[in-house]
Protein backbone atom coordinates (compact mmCIF):
# COMPACT_ATOMS: atom_id res chain seq x y z
CA UNK A 1 0.00 0.00 0.00
CA UNK A 2 1.30 3.77 -1.20
CA UNK A 3 2.57 6.01 1.26
CA UNK A 4 0.39 9.07 1.88
CA UNK A 5 1.71 12.19 0.74
CA UNK A 6 0.00 14.87 3.32
CA UNK A 7 0.20 18.30 1.22
CA UNK A 8 -2.02 19.68 3.97
CA UNK A 9 0.80 18.79 6.24
CA UNK A 10 4.01 19.80 4.23
CA UNK A 11 2.10 23.31 3.47
CA UNK A 12 1.84 23.42 7.14
CA UNK A 13 5.41 22.98 7.54
CA UNK A 14 6.14 25.90 4.36
CA UNK A 15 3.97 28.28 6.50
CA UNK A 16 5.75 28.12 9.79
CA UNK A 17 8.90 28.89 7.79
CA UNK A 18 7.81 31.42 6.01
CA UNK A 19 6.22 33.45 9.08
CA UNK A 20 9.21 33.28 10.36
CA UNK A 21 11.19 34.82 7.30
CA UNK A 22 8.42 37.56 7.11
CA UNK A 23 8.94 37.99 10.70
CA UNK A 24 12.65 38.44 10.16
CA UNK A 25 12.11 40.80 6.73
CA UNK A 26 9.51 43.18 9.47
CA UNK A 27 13.16 43.67 11.36
CA UNK A 28 14.53 45.73 8.24
CA UNK A 29 10.63 47.50 7.71
CA UNK A 30 9.81 44.93 4.85
CA UNK A 31 6.56 43.54 4.51
CA UNK A 32 6.55 41.58 1.91
CA UNK A 33 2.61 42.58 0.23
CA UNK A 34 0.37 40.30 -1.81
CA UNK A 35 -2.48 41.94 -4.41
CA UNK A 36 -4.98 39.24 -5.86
CA UNK A 37 -7.30 40.67 -8.57
CA UNK A 38 -10.16 38.31 -9.19
CA UNK A 39 -12.92 39.51 -12.24
CA UNK A 40 -16.52 37.59 -11.87
CA UNK A 41 -18.46 35.62 -9.56
CA UNK A 42 -16.81 32.22 -10.31
CA UNK A 43 -18.01 30.25 -6.80
CA UNK A 44 -14.65 27.98 -6.76
CA UNK A 45 -12.27 31.22 -7.88
CA UNK A 46 -13.67 32.84 -4.35
CA UNK A 47 -13.00 30.10 -2.23
CA UNK A 48 -9.70 29.37 -3.39
CA UNK A 49 -9.04 33.73 -3.06
CA UNK A 50 -10.71 33.64 0.08
CA UNK A 51 -8.00 31.26 1.66
CA UNK A 52 -5.10 33.18 -0.09
CA UNK A 53 -6.48 36.10 2.07
CA UNK A 54 -6.56 34.30 5.54
CA UNK A 55 -2.92 31.94 4.55
CA UNK A 56 -1.52 35.66 3.65
CA UNK A 57 -2.97 36.92 6.77
CA UNK A 58 -1.32 34.40 8.94
CA UNK A 59 1.99 34.29 7.88
CA UNK A 60 2.16 38.26 7.76
CA UNK A 61 1.49 39.48 3.93
CA UNK A 62 0.23 42.50 3.64
CA UNK A 63 -2.52 41.34 1.04
CA UNK A 64 -5.36 43.25 -0.79
CA UNK A 65 -7.85 41.69 -3.09
CA UNK A 66 -9.40 43.54 -5.86
CA UNK A 67 -12.70 42.34 -6.79
CA UNK A 68 -13.87 43.17 -10.68
CA UNK A 69 -17.33 42.65 -12.28
CA UNK A 70 -17.90 40.10 -14.65
CA UNK A 71 -18.08 42.63 -17.78
CA UNK A 72 -14.98 44.68 -16.50
CA UNK A 73 -13.66 46.17 -19.47
CA UNK A 74 -9.88 44.86 -20.62
CA UNK A 75 -8.48 48.30 -20.69
CA UNK A 76 -9.63 49.04 -16.88
CA UNK A 77 -8.25 45.54 -15.92
CA UNK A 78 -5.15 46.59 -17.64
CA UNK A 79 -4.80 49.92 -15.89
CA UNK A 80 -5.11 48.29 -12.96
CA UNK A 81 -2.44 46.03 -13.52
CA UNK A 82 -0.21 48.80 -14.65
CA UNK A 83 -0.85 51.05 -11.19
CA UNK A 84 0.18 48.37 -9.39
CA UNK A 85 3.36 47.77 -11.17
CA UNK A 86 4.05 50.75 -10.12
CA UNK A 87 3.54 50.62 -6.87
CA UNK A 88 6.04 50.13 -3.90
CA UNK A 89 4.37 48.74 -1.45
CA UNK A 90 2.97 45.71 -4.02
CA UNK A 91 5.90 42.77 -4.16
CA UNK A 92 3.93 40.38 -6.07
CA UNK A 93 0.80 40.54 -8.27
CA UNK A 94 -2.09 37.70 -9.18
CA UNK A 95 -4.69 37.76 -11.32
CA UNK A 96 -6.88 34.60 -10.34
CA UNK A 97 -7.68 32.66 -13.76
CA UNK A 98 -10.30 31.74 -15.41
CA UNK A 99 -11.06 35.18 -16.42
CA UNK A 100 -14.62 35.59 -17.98
CA UNK A 101 -14.20 35.04 -22.42
CA UNK A 102 -13.72 38.85 -23.42
CA UNK A 103 -10.47 39.27 -21.73
CA UNK A 104 -7.45 38.28 -23.13
CA UNK A 105 -5.46 36.39 -20.34
CA UNK A 106 -2.45 36.34 -22.53
CA UNK A 107 -2.29 40.17 -22.87
CA UNK A 108 -2.97 40.34 -19.39
CA UNK A 109 -0.13 37.91 -17.99
CA UNK A 110 2.79 40.14 -19.81
CA UNK A 111 1.23 43.26 -18.34
CA UNK A 112 2.09 42.21 -15.21
CA UNK A 113 5.80 42.79 -14.81
CA UNK A 114 8.31 40.38 -14.57
CA UNK A 115 9.40 40.81 -11.11
CA UNK A 116 6.48 40.78 -9.37
CA UNK A 117 4.95 38.06 -11.30
CA UNK A 118 3.89 35.82 -8.48
CA UNK A 119 2.23 33.15 -10.65
CA UNK A 120 5.38 33.01 -13.29
CA UNK A 121 2.70 33.32 -16.74
CA UNK A 122 4.72 36.39 -18.00
CA UNK A 123 6.44 34.63 -20.95
CA UNK A 124 10.13 36.40 -19.73
CA UNK A 125 9.56 34.29 -16.42
CA UNK A 126 8.25 31.04 -18.65
CA UNK A 127 11.08 31.55 -21.09
CA UNK A 128 14.16 31.92 -18.12
CA UNK A 129 12.43 28.72 -16.72
CA UNK A 130 12.24 27.07 -19.98
CA UNK A 131 16.26 28.10 -20.46
CA UNK A 132 17.15 26.69 -16.75
CA UNK A 133 18.42 29.99 -15.82
CA UNK A 134 20.42 30.04 -12.81
CA UNK A 135 19.27 33.31 -11.44
CA UNK A 136 15.70 34.08 -9.31
CA UNK A 137 12.52 34.17 -11.05
CA UNK A 138 9.24 33.59 -9.81
CA UNK A 139 7.71 29.80 -11.24
CA UNK A 140 4.28 28.32 -11.61
CA UNK A 141 3.13 27.69 -8.02
CA UNK A 142 1.25 24.30 -8.23
CA UNK A 143 4.29 22.65 -9.92
CA UNK A 144 6.67 24.49 -8.05
CA UNK A 145 4.55 22.96 -4.64
CA UNK A 146 4.86 20.18 -6.55
CA UNK A 147 8.87 19.57 -6.47
CA UNK A 148 8.47 20.73 -2.72
CA UNK A 149 6.34 17.79 -1.89
CA UNK A 150 8.69 15.35 -3.79
CA UNK A 151 11.91 17.51 -2.19
CA UNK A 152 10.20 16.57 1.28
CA UNK A 153 9.40 12.87 0.53
CA UNK A 154 12.81 12.50 -0.84
CA UNK A 155 11.49 10.80 -3.82
CA UNK A 156 14.62 10.26 -6.41
CA UNK A 157 15.26 12.31 -9.88
CA UNK A 158 18.06 12.26 -11.43
CA UNK A 159 18.16 9.54 -13.84
CA UNK A 160 14.47 8.73 -13.41
CA UNK A 161 11.78 8.70 -16.05
CA UNK A 162 8.62 11.34 -15.16
CA UNK A 163 5.55 11.04 -16.86
CA UNK A 164 3.46 14.14 -16.65
CA UNK A 165 0.09 14.24 -18.45
CA UNK A 166 -1.56 17.18 -19.21
CA UNK A 167 0.13 20.51 -21.17
CA UNK A 168 -1.24 23.52 -19.59
CA UNK A 169 0.74 26.56 -18.68
CA UNK A 170 -0.45 26.16 -14.72
CA UNK A 171 1.29 22.65 -14.54
CA UNK A 172 2.18 20.19 -17.33
CA UNK A 173 4.78 22.54 -19.22
CA UNK A 174 6.62 24.14 -15.79
CA UNK A 175 6.31 21.08 -14.46
CA UNK A 176 8.45 19.35 -18.02
CA UNK A 177 11.14 22.04 -16.97
CA UNK A 178 11.53 21.27 -13.53
CA UNK A 179 11.36 18.07 -13.85
CA UNK A 180 14.08 18.18 -16.18
CA UNK A 181 16.35 20.66 -14.29
CA UNK A 182 15.95 18.35 -11.63
CA UNK A 183 17.82 15.95 -14.26
CA UNK A 184 14.75 13.53 -14.54
CA UNK A 185 14.19 11.97 -17.97
CA UNK A 186 10.48 13.69 -18.87
CA UNK A 187 7.78 12.83 -21.16
CA UNK A 188 5.10 14.92 -21.44
CA UNK A 189 1.76 13.19 -22.96
CA UNK A 190 -1.59 15.31 -24.43
CA UNK A 191 -5.19 14.62 -25.52
CA UNK A 192 -3.47 13.12 -28.41
CA UNK A 193 -0.58 11.29 -27.07
CA UNK A 194 -1.75 7.50 -28.30
CA UNK A 195 -3.32 5.15 -26.22
CA UNK A 196 -0.61 2.24 -26.39
CA UNK A 197 2.30 5.01 -26.22
CA UNK A 198 0.68 6.69 -23.32
CA UNK A 199 0.19 3.00 -21.44
CA UNK A 200 3.62 2.25 -22.55
CA UNK A 201 5.42 5.43 -20.92
CA UNK A 202 3.08 5.16 -17.81
CA UNK A 203 4.59 1.60 -17.31
CA UNK A 204 7.93 2.60 -17.04
CA UNK A 205 7.27 6.08 -15.01
CA UNK A 206 9.34 6.58 -11.99
CA UNK A 207 7.36 9.53 -11.14
CA UNK A 208 3.97 10.36 -12.56
CA UNK A 209 2.34 13.39 -12.67
CA UNK A 210 -1.72 14.18 -13.90
CA UNK A 211 -3.28 17.65 -14.09
CA UNK A 212 -5.85 16.95 -16.76
CA UNK A 213 -9.41 17.73 -15.59
CA UNK A 214 -10.46 14.43 -16.33
CA UNK A 215 -11.40 12.39 -13.60
CA UNK A 216 -10.06 8.80 -13.10
CA UNK A 217 -7.84 9.45 -16.35
CA UNK A 218 -5.18 7.00 -14.25
CA UNK A 219 -5.92 3.94 -12.91
CA UNK A 220 -3.48 1.39 -10.73
CA UNK A 221 -2.98 -0.71 -13.41
CA UNK A 222 -1.35 1.87 -15.87
CA UNK A 223 1.33 2.09 -13.13
CA UNK A 224 4.74 0.54 -12.22
CA UNK A 225 5.15 -0.94 -9.27
CA UNK A 226 6.34 1.50 -6.33
CA UNK A 227 5.68 4.82 -8.47
CA UNK A 228 5.61 7.72 -6.88
CA UNK A 229 1.99 9.19 -8.10
CA UNK A 230 0.89 13.47 -8.12
CA UNK A 231 -2.30 14.46 -8.51
CA UNK A 232 -3.00 18.05 -9.90
CA UNK A 233 -6.20 17.25 -10.56
CA UNK A 234 -9.18 18.90 -8.72
CA UNK A 235 -12.58 17.68 -10.24
CA UNK A 236 -16.07 18.05 -8.23
CA UNK A 237 -18.32 15.53 -9.54
CA UNK A 238 -22.46 15.48 -9.38
CA UNK A 239 -23.04 14.15 -6.03
CA UNK A 240 -20.54 17.10 -4.80
CA UNK A 241 -17.90 14.54 -4.19
CA UNK A 242 -13.84 15.96 -4.95
CA UNK A 243 -11.75 13.80 -6.34
CA UNK A 244 -8.88 13.81 -8.26
CA UNK A 245 -7.41 12.83 -12.16
CA UNK A 246 -6.18 9.26 -10.71
CA UNK A 247 -7.89 6.58 -9.47
CA UNK A 248 -7.31 6.97 -6.08
CA UNK A 249 -8.43 3.49 -4.34
CA UNK A 250 -6.76 1.23 -7.42
CA UNK A 251 -3.62 3.75 -7.92
CA UNK A 252 -3.00 3.06 -3.98
CA UNK A 253 -2.79 -0.64 -4.49
CA UNK A 254 0.29 -0.21 -6.76
CA UNK A 255 1.96 2.95 -6.28
CA UNK A 256 4.83 3.42 -3.50
CA UNK A 257 3.70 7.12 -2.73
CA UNK A 258 0.72 8.96 -3.50
CA UNK A 259 -1.14 12.79 -3.01
CA UNK A 260 -4.40 12.64 -1.97
CA UNK A 261 -7.25 14.93 -4.09
CA UNK A 262 -8.10 16.90 -1.75
CA UNK A 263 -5.43 17.64 0.71
CA UNK A 264 -2.22 17.16 -1.53
CA UNK A 265 -1.56 19.21 -4.52
CA UNK A 266 -4.56 22.27 -3.70
CA UNK A 267 -3.08 23.39 -0.13
CA UNK A 268 0.84 23.49 -1.89
CA UNK A 269 -0.16 25.75 -4.75
CA UNK A 270 -1.35 28.43 -1.78
CA UNK A 271 1.73 27.67 0.72
CA UNK A 272 3.98 28.09 -2.01
CA UNK A 273 2.08 31.42 -3.43
CA UNK A 274 2.96 32.85 -0.17
CA UNK A 275 6.46 31.34 -0.55
CA UNK A 276 7.08 33.47 -3.88
CA UNK A 277 5.45 36.59 -2.54
CA UNK A 278 8.57 36.34 0.33
CA UNK A 279 11.32 35.33 -2.40
CA UNK A 280 9.44 38.35 -4.40
CA UNK A 281 9.95 41.11 -2.01
CA UNK A 282 12.91 40.05 -0.37
CA UNK A 283 14.40 40.06 -3.97
CA UNK A 284 12.50 43.79 -4.35
CA UNK A 285 14.74 44.74 -1.43
CA UNK A 286 18.07 42.77 -2.65
CA UNK A 287 17.86 40.62 0.77
CA UNK A 288 19.17 37.11 0.62
CA UNK A 289 16.68 34.64 2.05
CA UNK A 290 18.08 31.41 3.65
CA UNK A 291 16.70 28.47 1.83
CA UNK A 292 15.41 30.06 -0.78
CA UNK A 293 14.54 27.04 -3.47
CA UNK A 294 14.89 24.22 -1.02
CA UNK A 295 12.62 25.80 1.73
CA UNK A 296 12.06 22.21 3.98
N1 LIG B 1 -3.77 32.86 -11.18
C1 LIG B 1 -3.98 31.58 -10.80
N2 LIG B 1 -5.18 31.05 -11.00
C2 LIG B 1 -5.39 29.76 -10.64
C3 LIG B 1 -4.37 29.00 -10.01
C4 LIG B 1 -3.11 29.61 -9.85
O1 LIG B 1 -2.13 28.99 -9.37
N3 LIG B 1 -2.95 30.91 -10.24
N4 LIG B 1 -4.63 27.71 -9.56
C5 LIG B 1 -5.98 27.19 -9.57
C6 LIG B 1 -6.81 27.47 -8.36
N5 LIG B 1 -6.09 27.54 -7.08
C7 LIG B 1 -5.43 28.66 -6.79
O2 LIG B 1 -5.61 29.71 -7.34
C8 LIG B 1 -6.26 26.52 -6.09
C9 LIG B 1 -6.98 25.39 -6.33
C10 LIG B 1 -7.20 24.44 -5.29
C11 LIG B 1 -6.68 24.64 -4.05
C12 LIG B 1 -6.95 23.70 -2.92
O3 LIG B 1 -6.47 23.93 -1.82
N6 LIG B 1 -7.75 22.65 -3.12
C13 LIG B 1 -8.17 21.79 -2.05
C14 LIG B 1 -9.63 21.49 -2.22
C15 LIG B 1 -10.48 22.71 -2.13
C16 LIG B 1 -11.93 22.45 -2.38
O4 LIG B 1 -12.58 21.86 -1.51
O5 LIG B 1 -12.44 22.87 -3.45
C17 LIG B 1 -7.36 20.50 -2.09
O6 LIG B 1 -6.97 20.07 -3.17
O7 LIG B 1 -7.18 19.93 -1.00
C18 LIG B 1 -5.95 25.76 -3.81
C19 LIG B 1 -5.74 26.70 -4.82
C20 LIG B 1 -6.77 27.76 -10.74
N7 LIG B 1 -6.60 29.17 -10.84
Amino acid sequence: MAEIIDGKAIAQLVRQKLAEQVEVLKTKSIVPGLTVIIVGDDPASQIYVRNKERAAQKVGIAHQTIRLAADVTEASLLTIIKKLNQDDQVDAILVQSPLPNHLNEQLVQETISPEKDVDGFNPINIGKLYANRHEYYPVANTPKGVMTLLMAHHVPLRGKLAVVVGRSILVGKPMLSLLEAANASVALLHRYTPDDLRRSLLKQADIVIVGTGIPGLVVGDDLKSGATVIDVGINRLSDGQLVGDVDFASAQAVAGAITPVPGGVGPMTIATLLQTTVELAAQHHQIELADKWQII
